[in-house]
C-alpha cells in the first residue's frame, strides 16, 4: 500500500482581492517566522468541513505588497512549516483568449516564468538541487478544482499556459501580441516563482486563474486598469470563496502519497555530496527539505 498522508492540510493562497476565506471554524491569524524573512502577512488557521487549513493573503490584508516585492520563499515556508501538504492559489489574470472572458476561470497546467526580480529557489551555494517543473501543477489538486468548479457551476476550463510577468506595469500591446503567438491563456504576476518554490517545499500546488480583462490586445475591450480588475474581482472572489468552502473538505480526506509524486519532489534533486554541504543553509532548508537532509 502507497504511503498515507492521513492528514491533509490545505494551504490557500488568496491573491488580489482575496484578503480572507470564510465559512473557516475555530479561526486565528497566526504571525509565522522562517529563515528567508517574514511572509506577507499573519496566516489564518481554522477547519473548513473539518479539514485543517491555511489561508496566507499573498499581497498582504490592504494589498501593501506588490508582485515584485513578495517574499515568496517565506510565504511557501510558512506553509510547509504549518503542516500544509496542498497549495491552492487563487489569483486574479488577464485572458489572452477570446474564449476566456472575465469571470471565467482557468485551471491552468502550464507556466511560462518571464519574471526576473525574484529569489527563485530555497538552493543555492552550500546545497545544490534542480527539481523537475515539466509538469508544474498537480494533476490531482487540478482534477478536485475542476470537479468543485463543475459542481457549483463555475464556468471553467482545464488547462491552459500562465505568463508570468514581472510588473508591476500592465503589458504593451507588442508584448501582449507576444504572448498570444506563444498559445499563452492568461497573464499575471506572481505564480512565479511560487509554483517552483512550492514544487522545493514538496508541495502539491494548483492555481485558479480568475480572468479579470482582456489585458490590452482585444478591439473591442479597453485596455486594463486597476478599476476595471476590482470591478470583475469582487464577483471572481466570491465565486472563489464558494470553491474553496467546496473544494476543502474532499482534499482533506485521508489519501495515498500524491500519485502525481509532488511530495517526493526532492528525492532526485540534490547533487550536492553530503560532506560539501553547508550547514547554514541545510539548517535553513528545515521546513522544506527536512524530509530528505535531516531535521
Ligand atoms: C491588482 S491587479 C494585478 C495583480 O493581480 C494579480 O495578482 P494575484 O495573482 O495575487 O491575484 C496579478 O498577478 C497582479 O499581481
Ligand atoms: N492583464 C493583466 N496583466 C497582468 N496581471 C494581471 N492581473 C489581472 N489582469 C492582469
Amino acid at each position: 500500500m502507497s504511503e498515507q498522508t492521513n492528514q491533509p492540510v490545505i494551504g490557500i493562497i488568496g491573491g488580489s482581492g482575496l484578503y480572507d476565506v470564510d465559512g473557516l471554524e475555530d479561526k486565528t491569524w497566526r504571525r509565522v517566522t522562517t529563515p528567508w524573512g517574514d511572509p506577507s502577512d499573519e496566516l489564518l488557521e481554522g477547519r473548513l468541513g473539518g479539514v485543517r487549513c491555511v489561508f496566507l493573503p499573498r499581497h498582504g490584508r490592504g494589498h501593501p505588497l506588490s508582485p515584485t516585492h513578495l517574499n515568496y520563499r517565506a510565504n511557501i515556508d510558512a506553509l510547509k512549516r504549518l503542516g500544509c501538504t496542498d497549495v491552492i492559489s487563487l489569483s486574479a489574470v488577464g485572458s489572452l483568449k477570446e474564449e476566456l472572458p472575465p469571470g471565467h476561470f482557468v485551471i491552468v497546467d502550464q507556466f511560462i516564468d518571464r519574471s526576473f526580480a525574484r529569489e527563485k529557489s530555497f538552493f543555492g551555494e552550500g546545497v545544490v538541487a534542480h527539481v523537475s517543473m515539466g509538469h508544474p501543477v498537480c494533476a490531482r489538486l487540478g482534477d478536485a478544482l475542476e470537479g468543485a468548479c463543475r459542481d457549483i457551476g463555475l464556468s471553467v476550463t482545464r488547462g491552459g499556459t500562465y505568463l508570468v510577468m514581472e510588473g508591476p506595469q500592465f503589458s504593451t500591446v507588442a508584448e501582449s501580441e507576444l504572448y498570444r503567438s506563444w498559445g499563452c491563456s492568461v497573464i499575471g504576476m506572481t505564480n512565479m516563482p511560487e509554483a517552483k518554490l512550492a514544487r522545493e517545499a514538496e508541495l502539491c500546488y494548483a492555481t485558479v486563474a480568475m480572468v479579470t480583462d482582456y489585458d490590452c490586445w482585444h478591439p473591442d475591450h479597453d485596455h486594463v486598469t486597476v478599476d476595471m480588475i476590482v470591478k470583475v474581482l469582487l464577483q471572481n472572489a466570491d465565486n472563489a470563496r464558494t470553491l474553496v468552502r467546496h473544494v476543502v473538505p474532499e482534499l482533506g480526506k485521508p489519501r495515498g502519497a500524491c500519485s502525481a509524486g509532488c511530495d517526493h519532489a526532492l528525492d532526485h534533486a540534490i547533487i550536492t555530496a553530503p560532506a560539501k554541504r553547508d550547514p547554514a543553509l541545510v539548517a535553513k532548508l528545515d521546513a522544506v527539505a527536512g524530509r530528505v537532509l535531516g531535521k
